[in-house]
């Protein structure tokens, strides 16, 4: 199972995406906001430091979404009942993807700021 072909491990990461897409509602929305900020950024050309900024914090944004997912999913199979530990498990994870989302947001008020 180790060691297979890149164009096959790069199938089941494109694979892993396909399947957030389709359960994980949160990560469709980070996905439009995603697409709302390559929108501004080709609108408003900024320096290319922005460019990086932006593509970091967004790509940061998604894989913890789809890490919170995985986990969530994980969680869910191997125990399914109610536990106050997976409480506070599912809650950790969700509140990583919550302040690296502040993160970006604070990326985009200074864009904001500095093209005003
Ligand atoms: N098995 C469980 N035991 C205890 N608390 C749980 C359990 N499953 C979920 N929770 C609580 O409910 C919250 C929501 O869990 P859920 O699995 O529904 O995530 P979600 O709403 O799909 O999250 P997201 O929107 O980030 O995908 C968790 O953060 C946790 O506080």
């Amino acid at each position: 199972m180790k060691n297979r072909p890149f164009s096959t491990r790069l199938g089941f990461a494109l694979a892993g995406i396909r399947a957030c897409w389709r359960t994980e509602r949160s990560f469709r929305t980070h996905c439009f906001c995603a697409t709302f900020a390559a929108t501004a950024l080709f609108t408003i050309q900024p320096a290319p430091v922005w460019w990086a900024l932006t593509g970091l914090a967004v790509a940061l944004v998604l894989a913890l979404e789809l890490i919170n997912s995985a986990i969530e999913r994980l969680i869910d199979h191997l125990h399914p009942d109610i536990h106050p530990e997976i409480g506070h498990v599912k809650d950790m994870a969700a509140g990583a993807v919550l302040t690296i989302s502040l993160g970006a947001l604070v990326i985009a008020a200074s864009l904001a700021v500095t093209m005003a």
